[in-house]
């Protein structure tokens, strides 16, 4: 089997855990075979006229009833099913064909074929659809497949749109450079990257339209237009329309059968963007859930009470990168993600905040945070939990600070904006926060711009702006590794004694086994996107399970100083520093 293979299979495993997205697959199903099926299913005629059955209530021989001119109604439903299908069929696949091609050049070309993609796509989408559907019913006689095809021309700009911005996005990642180098022609670049890229998008946008496609479809029946002789749920609820006040029925029937199908697209399509999370999408060979490698890792705190809760995580780029890790941290406990370079230590943190870059793709079983699971959680309201409650200290504080701002603004601002303080109280609180983290001369600092402060100030400043928010949960990653030897042991110093201070969860992501024994509770050991071992700090030093452990605590005792001697080498008078 191919990877992509591998891949869709994962992915439709997961899709089908979800119970919402089971059950709407299943009601689109049960409506695909309805209609497929209906000449056999249908116990009478569709079209066949029995006047005693006329708004007859639903009895033996005719489960729903005869509408108003004495039809079965359930027949009707069935050949109704078979023809709301095709129509969205229809639509859809003249969407796609016009839409996707003219996107995908569009954004990977760029230059003039996006201006003309473009062009084109803004004045099909200022033409006034209703309007033009009725000139072409009236011009072809009302045929159905011309109609189902002018729908689909009005939803080719949805398609462009997300193939553009989907092959704009993929054309700056540098295997597309490669491929290039490589000699492949853009031809071979389009088929083989890029368009694996927008298939996802490409597929939860069809989900969307096919529910569009249907109501535009019900509303022309609804109206009369399309012929007579072919049972349609919007001609049904026509019929119904006129005799809801005596025969309520007649009118429910097509429009629960019309609404329970939206609603499944409906459901799908987000389901399906949940799971391959349309802003991620992979172009690359493997698919983040692809399951080769096993889970690895330990839970040791209950769901509902750990600050940050990682469960099965995978990332991947063109490979896989972390291979199914799970995590936990309690509140007041500090956790170290230890591993040499390149082993995933940042991705995994990136994941759990939400930050990781476009081209990544990233699936877990569950993510919590603060106890709530917030893997789930649209984009918004996962960012909105940065600065609040989570706190981040990156690894590199001087390009973590711009160079325009002053260190007030940059401090003062977020106060204002995240926290709603006024100005005032804004700065006040920047003071505060700055005195806290050992600035003696806080109004001198904020009045400064990063080139006039050193590194170990900067991370200062930046370890006050995390926690000003009073997180529960604070990540730090690799938050010495920039800073000058002497500084490293203050800054551990000042994490640790903050953490405290706040009863946080703290997560330090480091390659070094002294900053684990520095301050950490228990420590995560990771090696190639995978968990080696996990456990308590003094248990890992005295015992480690793994060599690979034995050989990371042997190599920071050869090369890094211990705290005791960086204590000792920068003799420091005291915690605060001068700004
Ligand atoms: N944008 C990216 N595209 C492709 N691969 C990436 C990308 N970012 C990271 N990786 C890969 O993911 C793997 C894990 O990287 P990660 O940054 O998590 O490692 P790390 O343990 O934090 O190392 P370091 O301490 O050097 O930051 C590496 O093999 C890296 O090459």
């Amino acid at each position: 089997m191919t990877a992509t293979a591998h891949a869709d299979r994962g992915l439709w495993r997961r899709y089908l855990r979800r119970p919402a997205g089971a059950l709407a697959l299943a009601v689109f199903l049960l409506v695909v075979l309805a209609g497929l099926l209906a000449p056999l299913l249908a116990p009478h005629d569709p079209n066949h006229v029995d006047f005693t059955l006329a708004q007859a209530p639903p009895g033996p021989g005719h489960l729903m009833g005869g509408d108003s001119t004495g039809r079965d109604i359930f027949s009707r439903l069935l050949f109704g099913a078979r023809t709301t299908v095709y129509g969205a069929a229809v639509a859809c696949l003249t969407g796609i064909a016009l839409g996707v091609p003219g996107g995908v050049a569009a954004g990977y070309l760029g230059g003039r074929a996006d201006r003309i993609g473009s062009w084109i796509s803004d004045a099909v989408q200022s033409v006034p659809g209703m309007v033009v559907l009725l000139i072409v019913a009236a011009g072809t006689g009302s045929n159905f497949t011309v109609l189902m095809v002018t729908i689909g021309v009005f939803m080719a700009p949805g398609y462009f749109r997300i193939s553009r911005s989907r092959a704009l996005a993929v054309r700056k990642e540098p295997y597309i450079d490669a491929a290039r180098v490589a000699g492949l022609t853009d031809a071979q670049v389009l088929r083989s990257h890029v368009l694996r890229a927008v298939r996802a998008p490409i597929i939860i946008q069809t989900a969307l339209t096919a529910g569009i496609a249907m109501g535009m479809q019900t509303g022309l029946q609804f109206l009369g237009v399309g012929a007579a002789s072919t049972p349609s749920w919007g001609q049904m609820m026509n019929d119904g329309f006129r005799t809801m006040l005596n025969h309520p029925l007649i009118l429910l029937w097509p429009s629960a059968a019309l609404g329970l199908t939206i609603a499944a697209l409906a459901f799908m399509g987000s389901t399906l963007a949940d799971l391959v999370s349309v802003r991620a999408g992979d172009p690359g060979r493997h698919d983040a859930a692809e399951p080769d490698h096993p889970r690895t890792g330990t839970l040791v705190h209950p769901p509902e009470q750990a600050a940050l809760r990682i469960d099965n995580l995978r990332v991947a780029y063109r490979e896989q990168v972390v291979h199914g890790i799970s995590l936990d941290v309690a509140p007041g406990e500090v956790l170290g993600i230890v591993g040499e370079s390149g082993s995933g230590k940042s991705q995994t943190v990136f994941a759990a905040l939400d930050l990781l870059p476009a081209a990544a793709r990233s699936t877990a079983d569950g993510i919590r945070i603060g106890g709530r699971e917030v893997g789930g959680l649209p984009r918004g309201k996962r960012h909105a939990l940065l600065g609040t409650e989570i706190g981040y200290v990156p690894q590199e504080p001087m390009s973590n600070l711009d160079p325009c701002y002053t260190i007030g603004h940059q401090l003062v601002e977020p106060l204002r904006a995240v926290h709603g303080l006024g100005k005032a109280q804004a700065r006040e609180r920047a003071r505060e926060i700055l005195r806290r983290v050992g600035i003696a001369e806080p109004d001198r600092l904020l009045a400064s711009y990063p080139h006039q402060i050193s590194g170990g100030m900067a991370q200062r400043v930046l370890i006050a702006g995390a926690v000003a928010g009073r997180p529960g949960l604070l990540v730090a990653d690799e938050p010495t590794t920039a800073l000058d030897v002497t500084v490293q042991a203050e800054v551990l110093e000042l994490l640790r004694e903050l953490q405290s201070e706040h009863g946080m969860a703290l997560v330090i992501v480091t390659h070094n086994f002294g900053v684990v024994a520095d301050i950490c509770d228990r420590v995560v050991v990771m090696k190639d996107g995978a968990i080696v071992e996990t456990g308590p700090v003094a248990r890992i030093f005295a015992e480690p399970a793994d060599p690979y452990t034995a050989e990371l605590i042997q190599a920071s005792q050869e090369d890094t100083e211990t705290r005791a001697e960086l204590d000792a080498a920068q003799d420091r008078p005291g915690r605060t520093v001068r700004a």
